[in-house]
C-alpha cells in the first residue's frame, strides 16, 4: 500500500514545510529553458508555497539564466557529473547529460533545504502537489515507469511485451530470462527525497564504480534507492505513453503532473508528426502547456532574485549582452486548438 496522500488534496494544504523546495535541472544552450519557464509559471498558477531552484550546468548561457531569474527561479550553477568511461549505448545519446541531476542532493543541502521535490524541465504541474513535502521521511517517492515504448527495445521485458504496469499480461519466462526485473522501477523525471551531503557523497562514490546503462541516471537511481523506493500514484507524474499503453490506469482529469517525455511531445518543439502525437488528449495537454507558458498574468511580479555566484563586476557586461539579444527570442504561437 503506497503512502496516504488522500489528505493532501488541492486546497487542504497542511502548513508549509519549513525547508522544502522544488528543484529542476537545466543543461545546454538549447530550448529546455522554455520548459523551466513553463514549470515556474505552472507552479505559480497552482499557488505553490515553495520556491523553484534551477540547477544549471556551466554551459547554460547568461541570457537563459536571466530569463529564469526574472520568473522568480533561484538559479544555482552545478558542476557536471559524468559516468565512468564505457561503451554503453544510452537509450537517447543525450542521456549522459542527465547524470548531472545527481548534484542536486549536495546543492539543495548547501542551500539549507531538508526536503526536495525534483521535477524534469519537461514537466507541467496542473494541480497542487505541495502536499508531497509532508510525506513520511526516510523514503524515496516516485511514480512507476512503463516499459512499453520503443525506448525500452534494448530490454528483455520489452521484447516479450512484459510491463510492470500489467504484470499479468505476459507471464515472465524465468527459465528463459532468469528472474523477473525487480519491481517496482520508477521514472526519474519526478521524485521526492531529502537533500544531504552524505547522500550526495554516497551517490557519487557509487557512480564512480557503476557500469552505465541505457537509461543512465534513471537506472542508477533505481538501483541506489531500491530499498527505500515507495511508489506514488501516476497522477504525480503522468508519463505520457501511459495514455496509449495503459489507459485503464489513467483518469486524465485527476492528473496533477504531466511529463512530456514521449517522443515528439516536448511542447516547445511540438510538430504533431511523431506517432501518437495526433491524439486529441496529447494536443489538449500540449495546448495546456502553451496556455500557461503564454499567460502573462502568471509572470513573476517580484524583483528578480540576486545573481548567485556571478562575479558581480561582470554583471553589467552580461546585462548589456543580454539586453542586446533580449528581443531575439520569438515566443511560438500555441498550436491550433485540439
Ligand atoms: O538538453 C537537455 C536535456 C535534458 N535536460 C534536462 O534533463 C531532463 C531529463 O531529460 P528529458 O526530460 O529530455 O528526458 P525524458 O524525460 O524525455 O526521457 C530534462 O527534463 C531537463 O531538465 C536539459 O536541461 N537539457
Ligand atoms: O536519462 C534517462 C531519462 O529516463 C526517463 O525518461 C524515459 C522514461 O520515461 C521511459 O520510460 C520513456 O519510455 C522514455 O520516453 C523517457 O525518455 C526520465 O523521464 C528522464 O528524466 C531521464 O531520467
Ligand atoms: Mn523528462
Amino acid at each position: 500500500m503506497g503512502p496516504n496522500l488522500s489528505s493532501y488534496g488541492n486546497n487542504k494544504q497542511p502548513s508549509k514545510h519549513p525547508a522544502g523546495a522544488y528543484v529542476t535541472f537545466l543543461a545546454g544552450d538549447g530550448d529546455y529553458w522554455k520548459g523551466v519557464v513553463g514549470l515556474a509559471k505552472g507552479l505559480r498558477r497552482v499557488r505553490s508555497a515553495y520556491p523553484l531552484v534551477v540547477a544549471v550546468l556551466p554551459d547554460v548561457p547568461e541570457d537563459h539564466r536571466r530569463r529564469l531569474r526574472h520568473q522568480g527561479c533561484l538559479v544555482r550553477e552545478i558542476q557536471p557529473v559524468y559516468p565512468p568511461e564505457s561503451q554503453t549505448r544510452f537509450a537517447m545519446a543525450y542521456y549522459v547529460v542527465n547524470y548531472s541531476k545527481l548534484r542536486i542532493w549536495e546543492l539543495m543541502a548547501d542551500e539549507g533545504y531538508d526536503r526536495m521535490v525534483y521535477l524534469d524541465a519537461d514537466i507541467q504541474v496542473l494541480g497542487s502537489i505541495d502536499g508531497l513535502f509532508h510525506l513520511d521521511r526516510g523514503r524515496f517517492y516516485a511514480v512507476m515507469d512503463c516499459f512499453c515504448e520503443k525506448t525500452w527495445s534494448h530490454t528483455p521485458q520489452h521484447r516479450i511485451g512484459y510491463c510492470q504496469q500489467c504484470p499479468e499480461r505476459v507471464p515472465w519466462p524465468e527459465e528463459q530470462l532468469g528472474l523477473k526485473p525487480p519491481p517496482p522501477y520508477f521514472n526519474a523525471g519526478m521524485f521526492v527525497h531529502e537533500p544531504s551531503r552524505d547522500t550526495a557523497r554516497e551517490l557519487l562514490d557509487a557512480l564512480a564504480v557503476a557500469t552505465p546503462t541505457p537509461f543512465a541516471e534513471q537506472d542508477f537511481l533505481n538501483a541506489f534507492f531500491r530499498d527505500i523506493y515507495t511508489p506514488i500514484p501516476p497522477v504525480y507524474n503522468l508519463v505520457l505513453a501511459m495514455l496509449w499503453r495503459h489507459p485503464d490506469k489513467i483518469q486524465l482529469h485527476d492528473v496533477k503532473v504531466v511529463h512530456y517525455c514521449a517522443a515528439g511531445s516536448k511542447p516547445w518543439r511540438f510538430t504533431g508528426q511523431e506517432p501518437n502525437m495526433e491524439r486529441d488528449d496529447i494536443k489538449m495537454l500540449v495546448k495546456r502547456w502553451w496556455d500557461i507558458f503564454n499567460d502573462d498574468s502568471l509572470d513573476y511580479k517580484g524583483p528578480p532574485p540576486p545573481v548567485d555566484g556571478g562575479d558581480e563586476d561582470q554583471q553589467p557586461l552580461r546585462q548589456a549582452l543580454t539586453d542586446a539579444t533580449a528581443g531575439a527570442v520569438k515566443y511560438f504561437p500555441a498550436p491550433s486548438a485540439a
